[in-house]
This record gives C-alpha cells, structure tokens and sequence, in this order.
C-alpha cells in the first residue's frame, strides 16, 4: 500500500506562499478529492509530489520516498497534470509506445490502456485531430501504463462529454477499489461529490479540511427542512410561535432553517395541520465547500457598493 506524504510542505514564489506548511496523508484504497479555490496551492503541490518543483521547505513522498528518487517512477506514480502536453504531430499509439520504451514498460501495457481508456479505434490518428475529452482520455492512458499503485490526476473531467464523465467516474472508483492511492483535483464540487470517498481542501496554500467526503458536508453546513402543506397559515403561526421563520418557494413548498424533519413534523401533528411532503435538505458539497471557503478565495468577488449620490448644497 503507497500512501502520498506531505510534511510541512512549503513552496514560496518571490512574496506568495503557493503552499503553506502543508501535512497530510493522501491514504490508498479510495479516491480523495482535492479541492481549493483559483490560486489555492493545488496544481503546485502536485508539481511538488512529482518532483517537477523543488520544496521552500517540507517533504512530499511517495511510499516513504521523495518522487525523484524512485527507480522507475510510472510504476509508482501516474499522473494527469496538462493533458495539452502530448505532441501533437504523434498517434495515440506513439506516444504511448514512446512512454513505454523510455520508461521500459512492457509493450503489451499499449493496447490495455487504450483499451481501458476507450481509445482503441482512434490510436494510429495524430493527437492534434483528437478533442480536448480524447486528449484527456490518452492523458489517463499515460497515467495508467506502468500500473501504478498511486494516481495524481489534475481536473481529469476536464472536457469529458457525460458518456466520458460517468466513465471517469467509475475508473477512479475501480483504481481506489483496487487499493490504489487516488488523488483528484477538480473546481466542479458536485461531480466530486460523486466520486470522492474524501476530501483535502486547501486555502492560500493552507489545509482547511482533511475529512471524509460526508463530515465534510455535515460540519460545514446546518440543517434545513422542507415541508409543503395545505393549511400555510396556520403552520405559518405554529412555526412562527415557535420561533422558526419559513421561507417560501414559488411552487409551494417552504424551507424552514435550523431544524430537522423530526421536529417540524413533531410541531405540526400536536397542532393538527396536515403536512404533504416534508424531508430534511441535505447540503450538497458545493454549499459546504462555499461555506469553508469564501473568505480564502484568492480571487474572490469585492462586493458591488454603489457610488453615493452627490448632495445638492
Ligand atoms: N511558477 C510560479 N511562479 C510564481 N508563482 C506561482 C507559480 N506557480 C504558482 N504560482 C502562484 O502560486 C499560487 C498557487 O497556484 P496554484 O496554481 O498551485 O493554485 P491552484 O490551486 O492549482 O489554482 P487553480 O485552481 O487556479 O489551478 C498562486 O498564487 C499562483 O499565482
């Protein structure tokens, strides 16, 4: 089992820490999510892990070793960083081959990738013709070729069509299933949601959260409940009487803040008011995920004031 180590990892460019004193353990056998604001750290502590960048200060290791001193790293290490990479004038296939000749990788492991990564019949069609979802797909093809027992995969959705997207999905499942170490970075929260057993989430170079994927949502969000029912004013005053504002929705159905299915439903039968629906609303990730992070955005939105208007004298 190859877990990724990071130890007070520190990377500083001129003024800016791009990764802050960063200690985490990036575990096998599940798919851990990496996510982070624009400018939060995450492609450059990647480039850290590979080796591509050299630490401030702080260790990152792969299997207890620094990426540079593996004896052949795609066997170790897979990795999706820039899947414009690839030269273009080349097929899938020679790329590959190219990879595996250098890397001495058995040439059998060609025609498995591309098979695996659904890019068989296109693998003799230079890369520049391929779309950005195809170069994706031949980008996982390289990531996969020394069957590496850990992955390192930048936004790899990136330009996927849904067909491609529920495809990701299920690899990145299969790869953690399989015990391999999965480390996804991604901006879309709730395609994460849907593939990530956990979660690394880093702010100006910082760790805010190193969790499962479900304490994420729960710490990070409160409890609301939706309910719908035939008599409103009068569950309007019960819920009012018990301090608990509704917020109504245009197609009839209101969100009441801070409290849980149980209890309105509890409030609702003393007082003999029918209830149509009611069910307690789950945060999804992108919710918590903004809660966690809005003041760590580094480029995040100024709050638009207007000018003030002149007084006359
Ligand atoms: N080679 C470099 N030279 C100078 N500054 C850099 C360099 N690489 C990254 N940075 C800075 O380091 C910070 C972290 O950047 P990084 O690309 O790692 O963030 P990120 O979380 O991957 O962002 P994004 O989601 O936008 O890709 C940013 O402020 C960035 O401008």
């Amino acid at each position: 089992m190859t877990s990724i180590d990071l130890q007070g990892l520190t990377k500083v460019y001129g003024g800016i820490r791009a990764v802050d004193h960063l200690t985490c353990r990036i575990e096998p056998g599940r798919v851990t999510g990496f996510l982070g604001p624009n400018g939060a750290g995450k492609s450059t502590t990647m480039r850290l892990v590979l080796g591509f960048d050299r630490p401030t200060s702080g260790t990152a290791t792969v299997g207890g070793r620094p990426y540079a001193t593996l004896h052949e790293p795609l066997r170790t290490v897979g990795a999706l960083l820039d899947a414009q990479a690839a030269h273009g004038s080349r097929t899938a296939h020679d790329h590959l081959r190219f990879l595996t000749v250098s890397n001495r990788l058995p040439a059998r492991r060609i025609a498995e990738v591309l098979e695996e990564t659904g890019l068989a019949t296109v693998a003799h069609r230079r890369i520049r013709s391929f779309s950005l979802g195809m170069r994706q797909r031949l980008g996982i093809a390289a990531a996969l070729l020394g069957d590496p027992p850990v992955l390192l995969l930048d936004e790899p959705t990136n330009g996927l069509d849904p067909e491609g997207i529920i495809w990701m999905r299920q690899l990145l499942c299969r790869l953690a299933r399989e015990g391999r170490t999965v480390l996804v970075s991604s901006h879309l929260m709730n395609e994460t949601a849907t593939f990530a057993d956990h979660l690394v989430v880093l702010g100006r170079g910082r760790l805010l959260a190193d969790t499962s994927l479900q304490d994420f949502i729960e710490q990070h969000s409160h409890e609301r409940v939706r309910v719908r029912t035939s008599e409103p004013a009068r569950l309007r005053a019960t819920l009012a009487a018990e301090g608990h504002p509704v917020v109504e929705g245009d197609d009839g159905r209101w969100v009441v803040e801070g409290a849980t299915a149980q209890h309105i439903g509890a409030l609702a039968a003393r007082a003999g008011i029918p209830v149509l629906e009611l069910a307690d609303e789950r945060a999804s990730l992108e919710q918590a995920y903004l809660a966690l992070t809005t003041d760590e955005a580094e480029f995040a939105a100024v709050p638009h004031t207007s000018p003030t208007t002149p007084q006359e004298a």
